[in-house]
């Protein structure tokens, strides 16, 4: 669905959460456009799945602002426009899977879409008749996911999405959720853990650490605005690294053997032919910043 007030799908300015006075979230800034595919990526404890819950209106914030859509998540608005996925796909384990989608039909009247909602049970072996409670994990994410999908919402909330399927519903999953973004013009933003999955799904991305964004924006963008590099290690240089390359630049840098790889931010270092300078992978670029050391401003502000 188009957006007339063309607000980004999500905006969350200095958003902070604590949990008994610790930090979940801390002056987290984050802009998402709408209809696009986000990758959600971090370490346990990072934060995700408290952005999700707060972008759900399932929490609010403790400071800062967060908007879906221009509205305030929990309102009538953002709620019809957002849909959510939680990590532990909460359902009533008596209900039947019929019931659960006769649920979420009479739970979104006038919008709900059972073609959409069944196209996640096809082919899964999943009985309507089933009881919600007597089904696998896996196929209780497909119910879960089911339920997403027929509320045809502008943005689905996913935390770990994935998690409990088996690699051949993995793949036939997100190809759905795919189909449904290209399709639809949907928005999706999907907490994950596995970064190769993520390479060809996601065009935009937020990596959080330690309760704020790291890094944001456009996946392309993002590895254009890197550099990898790989070569034989500079035994004149503690590092490894040729001289030339900028300090400061540097992301993350690592010595494996005689080799020394790095990822920094583009100019690349002057070609001397001994190093490989390439654009690096959604993978390797999350990587390195998962791996690098968090700023001496962030320790002093925490401490
Ligand atoms: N309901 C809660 N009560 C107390 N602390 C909480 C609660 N929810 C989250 N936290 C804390 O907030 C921090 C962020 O948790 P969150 O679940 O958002 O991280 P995450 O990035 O989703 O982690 P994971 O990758 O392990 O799922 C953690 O320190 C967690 O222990």
């Amino acid at each position: 669905m188009s957006d007339p007030t063309h607000a980004p799908a999500l905006r969350a300015t200095r958003l902070g959460r604590e949990f008994g006075g610790r930090r979940a979230l801390h002056a987290c800034d984050v802009e998402l456009p709408a209809g696009r595919v986000t990758a959600l990526v971090g370490p346990n404890g990072a934060g995700k799945s408290t952005l999700l819950q707060l972008a759900a209106g399932l929490l609010r914030p403790t400071s800062g602002e967060i908007r879906v859509f221009g509205e305030a998540p929990g309102t009538p608005g953002a709620r019809r426009r957002t849909a959510f996925l939680a990590q532990e796909k909460p359902l009533h384990a008596g209900f039947t899977v019929a019931d659960t989608l006769r649920m979420g039909r009479a739970l979104n009247r006038g919008r709900w879409d059972q073609d959409a909602a069944e196209q996640l049970l096809t082919g899964s072996g999943v009985r309507r008749d089933a009881r919600i409670g007597s089904l696998s994990g896996g196929n209780r994410t497909r119910v879960a996911l089911a339920l997403v999908l027929g509320k045809r919402a502008d943005l689905l909330l996913l935390d770990e999405p994935l998690a409990d399927l088996d690699p051949v519903a993995r793949h036939d999953v997100m190809a759905l959720l795919m189909t449904e973004a290209a399709e639809h013009g949907t928005g999706i933003v999907m907490s994950s853990h596995v970064l190769a999955e993520l390479e060809d799904v996601c065009d935009h991305v937020v990596l959080l650490k330690d309760g704020a964004a790291r890094l944001s924006g456009d996946v392309q963008e993002l590895r254009e605005a890197h550099t990898w590099i790989t070569g034989r290690a500079d035994p004149a240089e503690a590092d490894g690294l040729p001289r030339s390359v900028d300090r400061g630049a540097v992301v993350h840098s690592a010595v494996g053997g005689r080799q020394v790889t790095a990822l920094v931010r583009t100019p690349p270092p002057a070609d001397d032919g001994r190093w490989i300078t390439e654009t690096p992978s959604l993978e390797t670029l999350l990587l390195a910043h998962l791996r690098a050391p968090r700023p001496a401003a962030d320790e002093e502000a925490a401490a």
